[in-house]
């Protein structure tokens, strides 16, 4: 059975979690740091640590079959890569900012004007689609600093915070598009390497689930159960059992992980006691 090929950033921003979601869908790694290639122990997978920005083309030529890649890295090299999954971590925006004391206030008032970007291909792409005219200048890192040196009189660059722009005493005005890491298949990939993708896609499913839920237990009244259980939607519904003192009763069950902090006062209004939220490994529906 031959191995699927999967790449993921050597170092960067994308490689520990990229790593972590490997680890936590049973992939493990006896990884050197400075190995380029290595072997899964205990599944039919070869880890490539690639940059991210050769990435996209490696998958269209199918030397890998499947990557974890920032979606806009995708956009960027517009190599058709199709994703089946995103991933939930490295989300961040690819944005139009100016010096804070600009007027400009969208794409459209850099026309005429010279833009300082690592991503030119997206920046182009939108420039088309609003028929504006800009300069484009790459530049491969320190994009916040081009107004600020005379380069330029716009950047666009990846926003997460926005303490970068801040810093650079630049103001942005308008998002292209929001990213987050993806799993990218190589549109060359075999059909059996397919398969393995699919066992991993599914992994990988349950895994996001279960990060995005949490398990919940507490203690309600009986009289106020009903009201307690419509508070609490479950996979099915609540578990229901009865506690060794009369009137009591253990209810169990899974809610999303944003909406505890949104439903307990009214747990606690309606009476709920020794309210315990648990961590989910997995989670296969
Ligand atoms: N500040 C940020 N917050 C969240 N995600 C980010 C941030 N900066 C970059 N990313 C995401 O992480 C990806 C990798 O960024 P990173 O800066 O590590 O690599 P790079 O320099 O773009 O690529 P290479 O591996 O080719 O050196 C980006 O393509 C983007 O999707
Ligand atoms: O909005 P913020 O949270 O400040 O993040 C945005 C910054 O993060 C990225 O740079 P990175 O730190 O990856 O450095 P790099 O330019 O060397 O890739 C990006 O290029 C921005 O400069
Ligand atoms: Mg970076």
């Amino acid at each position: 059975m031959s191995n699927l090929r999967i790449a993921v950033q050597k170092s960067g921003r994308l490689n520990e979690d990229s790593m972590r979601i490997l680890k936590d869908i049973g992939i493990s790694i006896d990884n050197g740091k400075d190995q380029l290639k290595a072997a899964a122990r205990d599944f039919p997978v070869e880890v490539f640590y690639l940059r991210n920005g050769d990435i996209p083309q490696y998958l269209k030529d199918g030397v890998v079959d499947a990557a974890i890649i920032g979606e806009n890295v995708l956009i960027e090299k517009g190599n058709d890569i199709q994703f089946v999954e995103r991933l939930g971590f490295s989300k961040c925006k690819v944005s139009i900012a100016v010096p804070k004391e600009s007027n400009a206030s969208s794409l459209k008032d850099l026309a005429g004007k010279r833009i300082a970007t690592s991503y030119p291909e997206t920046v182009k792409k939108f420039l088309v689609e609003q028929n504006i005219d800009a300069q484009l200048h790459k530049i491969n890192g320190s994009v916040e600093i081009a107004p600020n040196i005379g380069l330029a009189d716009g950047i666009c660059d990846i926003v997460s915070s926005g303490s970068t722009l801040f810093k650079n005493g630049l103001k942005e005005i308008e998002v292209l598009l929001k990213s987050e890491a993806v799993l990218a298949v190589s549109p060359q990939i075999n059909a059996e390497r397919k398969a393995i993708l699919e066992k991993i896609q599914f992994r990988i499913q349950s895994v996001l689930k279960g990060r995005n839920s949490k398990y919940i237990l507490l203690n309600a009244p009986n009289d106020k159960l009903e009201n307690i259980l419509k508070l609490l939607p479950g996979m099915r519904s609540p578990t229901v059992l009865p506690l060794a003192e009369k009137g009591w009763s253990s209810v169990h069950t899974v809610i999303s992980k944003n909406q505890f902090w949104e439903i307990i006062d009214e747990l606690k209004a309606n009476g709920a006691e020794g309210i315990l939220v648990c961590p989910i490994e997995k989670m296969v529906l």
